[in-house]
């Protein structure tokens, strides 16, 4: 079944300019697609328009189809109920779905709650699973940790498991690595291609680096200036770039994988 169909998406500033234009792409069950494209290509906004949430100001027309629901002027209580379950987000910065107020196990339990319907006990072991699920070495200390008392790959950890609570037949992740180290970096793409394998789940990855977003997806759309510009496989495109704009990108990955490979010489 279509997990996600978008036609013709075209999202304008509020001075009339067209950051996202006529983009279409569609997604099965646990299909795996990957939306690559340098800074400010409308990766982020074509995230924004899938779940409704469209910086103010934006128009957006054309058709999102979300799990069967058309997401382009749904009213906010449709989107409500399609939001974490047909899909959840995970942002390039955790801090973004993290209560800086609120201890990082009160905040796994909110979707647990909701979409589990778990109390007491229940729901306090149910926390401690999924951050244990999300490989946090000390899961007990960290549900009792505010978002500032952990590390950045521990709160992409939370917010990972905040996400994944939701059970979304959907996972958006919008660069989801590109504010950790290179080594917590790794790791959590890992863990990422681990549960989303294990969960079935489909999964939208964004991101800049063609070596990152490769690494796991098989399928590529390369978006420049809110276009699509090509998509393919990942093999199709990197040894057959069509567009200039991926052959552009395809040299830079090669590039730096050159220079990293003379330093490790
Ligand atoms: N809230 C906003 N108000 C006005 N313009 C915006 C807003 N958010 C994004 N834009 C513009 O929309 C275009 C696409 O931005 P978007 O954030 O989707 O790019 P991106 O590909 O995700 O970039 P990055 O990789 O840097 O996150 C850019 O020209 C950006 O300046």
């Amino acid at each position: 079944m279509t997990l996600l169909e978008v036609d013709g998406l075209r999202v304008r500033a509020a001075d009339g300019r067209a950051l996202i234009d006529g983009l279409s792409f569609s997604l099965g069950e646990g299909d795996r697609l990957g939306l690559i494209g340098e800074s400010g290509s409308g990766k982020s906004l074509t995230a924004l328009a899938i779940i409704g949430l469209p910086p103010p100001g934006m128009k957006v027309s054309g058709s999102v189809v979300l799990d069967g629901v058309q997401v382009v002027g749904a009213p906010e209580r449709r989107l409500n109920r399609l939001r974490g379950r047909a899909a959840a987000v995970i942002f390039q910065e955790p801090l973004t779905a993290l209560d800086p107020l609120k201890r990082a196990g009160a905040q796994v339990a909110e979707p647990l709650r909701r979409r589990r319907r778990l109390r007491g006990a229940a729901l306090r072991h149910a926390v401690v699973d999924a951050l244990a699920e999300v490989r946090l070495a000390d899961p007990e200390r960290v549900a009792l940790a505010y978002p500032h008392e952990i590390s950045g790959g521990q709160r992409q950890r939370v917010a990972i498991a905040m996400a994944l609570a939701c059970e979304p037949a959907l996972l958006i992740a919008d660069e989801p690595t590109t504010a950790l180290d290179t080594t917590t970096q790794a790791e959590v793409l890992a863990l990422l291609d681990t549960l989303v394998g294990a969960s079935g789940m489909g999964l939208l990855f964004i991101g800049h680096d063609l070596g990152v977003v490769a690494g796991v997806t098989g399928r590529l759309l390369v978006l420049q200036d809110g276009r699509a510009v090509e998509s393919g496989t990942v093999g199709d495109i990197v040894h057959a770039p069509s567009h200039p704009h991926t052959r552009e990108l395809v040299e830079g990955t090669r590039r730096l994988h050159d220079a990293l490979g003379g330093i490790a010489r």
